[in-house]
């Protein structure tokens, strides 16, 4: 069973507080209210009584479909999306421990697209759901998370779980979330002091890879912060007494399901009844119903056969250009781990293992999009969305991102048995402050 310690947090946590009456195991439960599912994470954690620090000691994972956005003008059916995910905590969490087990909510993009009256019903609902269970329930229990938050927790997640948080200098990994309605992007930018020691070990190295880093050493880290489009491009937090500064953006209407709808041209949309969307990245004899964040679409291939890599990538572009911002370093060699949709979609195009992940250039993502889309007349894919969203997140990687074909992304659902995503560090979050602004 995963003991992933805590302790490795130590120099990330300011500290971790025990359990009012000492027990050794605490349990928590973290719902992820998603624009695509809700889900339930139980984490137990173990407290060592010889350090100060607990250990995650297991996750209880369950989800359900559709979102509770789907349910904006039937909050009471939300309410039960929630009750019912409650029941996997009761059974997880042993009975005398409920009163003291935390419960807490994070909405994502589904409910931050939504109107605010119509999200603030969703969430009253949610709270009296909670509020009637035998759990722990505080005044910030519920709430819709902002962009920043989310990738900064899913980063901090990510780096808990690798074991990359250990000593303030070691290397991070940089996180790609794509959600359905957002997306985003996390890492930590070089740091100096790495560079410096190899310009300090210079009879080592040549003349001019000593020159060629004392640039990067004067001017890397500044101008992917510097260079950022605006303050919701960098967050800090704390740790080890001081602050970490990261890039980080989300952009809300680039999850692969908005993009599907931008692709299409039907975000925001009216005369949904009579209006059909069509689109050159789906098979040109497909027409059906789609339903994305409680509104029902009529889609359909183009009728005279316009198909294929070449006129989708120029579609799926107008979701992206000017839109994404590219960072001025991205971790030249530096490892980045791409999870939720870029998993989901990797599996269906089968290009990694459904439970082990692996690694994956980017050009792979665009020959299988190739691939898909070119044969799409012959060859239905297994999904009819399968061309459009291999397209759109090449698109995002390569002209969004501006990721290079050659880089390598590290395709991952879990870590250790634990789910790579924002509700770990959110947890840890709300036990330690990390102040993230
Ligand atoms: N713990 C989780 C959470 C989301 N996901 C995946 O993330 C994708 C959608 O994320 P989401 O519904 O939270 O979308 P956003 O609200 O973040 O835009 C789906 O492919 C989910 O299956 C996951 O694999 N594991």
């Amino acid at each position: 069973q995963l003991r992933t310690s805590l302790l490795d947090m130590s120099a990330v946590l300011p500290s971790l507080s025990r359990p009012a009456n000492h027990s050794r195991i605490s349990y928590a439960a973290m719902f992820d209210a998603g624009s695509t599912g809700t889900r339930i994470h139980v984490y137990t954690f173990i407290q060592s009584y010889s350090e100060q620090l607990p250990v995650l000691d297991n996750e209880v994972f369950h989800s359900i479909k559709p979102g509770l956005s789907a349910y904006a003008d039937y909050p009471e059916a939300a309410g039960e999306t929630v009750r019912m995910l409650l029941k996997v905590a009761k059974k997880s969490v042993p009975r005398l421990d409920w009163k003291r087990t935390p419960l807490v909510l994070r909405a994502t993009a589904g409910l931050r697209l939504l109107p605010a009256a119509k999200a603030q019903a969703l969430l009253d609902q949610v709270q009296h759901v909670f509020d009637e269970s035998p759990f722990l329930v505080s005044d910030n229990s519920v709430s819709i998370m902002n962009g920043t938050n989310e990738g900064v927790l899913a980063w901090i997640s990510l780096n808990f779980l690798t074991g990359h948080l250990k000593a303030p200098a070691m290397k991070t990994v940089g996180i790609l979330d794509l959600g359905g309605g957002s997306t985003q992007i996390t890492f930590l930018p070089k740091r100096r002091v790495s560079l410096f020691f190899f310009c300090f070990f210079r009879f080592v190295f040549p003349l001019h890879f000593c020159v060629s880093l004392i640039f990067n050493w004067a001017f890397l880290p500044q101008q992917t912060i510097e260079s950022a489009p605006g303050d919701d491009y960098v967050a800090r937090f704390d740790f080890l007494n001081s602050t970490s500064e990261l890039y980080t953006h989300s952009y809300l209407g680039n999850g692969l399901m908005a993009g599907r709808l931008a692709t299409l041209g039907a975000l925001g949309a009216e005369g949904l009844e009579w209006q059909v969307f069509k689109s050159s990245c789906l098979p040109s004899t497909f027409r059906d119903d789609w339903s994305f964040g409680g509104l029902t679409y009529q889609v359909s291939g183009d009728p005279n056969g316009q198909a294929g890599y070449k006129l989708c990538y120029q579609e799926v572009l107008k979701a992206v250009k000017g839109i994404i911002h590219q960072p001025y370093e991205l971790q030249d060699g530096g490892v980045f781990y791409a999870f939720s949709y870029y998993f989901d979609r990797a599996v269906d195009a089968g290009l990694i293992n459904n439970v082990h992940g692996g690694t994956l250039q980017v050009r792979g993502f665009k020959k299988r999009a190739k691939e898909v889309c070119n044969k799409m007349t012959k060859y239905p894919p297994v999904s009819p969305f399968l061309c459009m969203d291999l397209t759109y997140i090449t698109c995002l990687l390569k002209d969004g991102f501006g990721f290079k074909d050659s880089a390598v992304l590290q395709l991952t659902k879990k870590v250790k048995n634990v789910e790579a995503s924002w509700a770990l560090g959110a947890m840890l979050d709300h036990f330690h402050k990390l102040r993230i602004h």
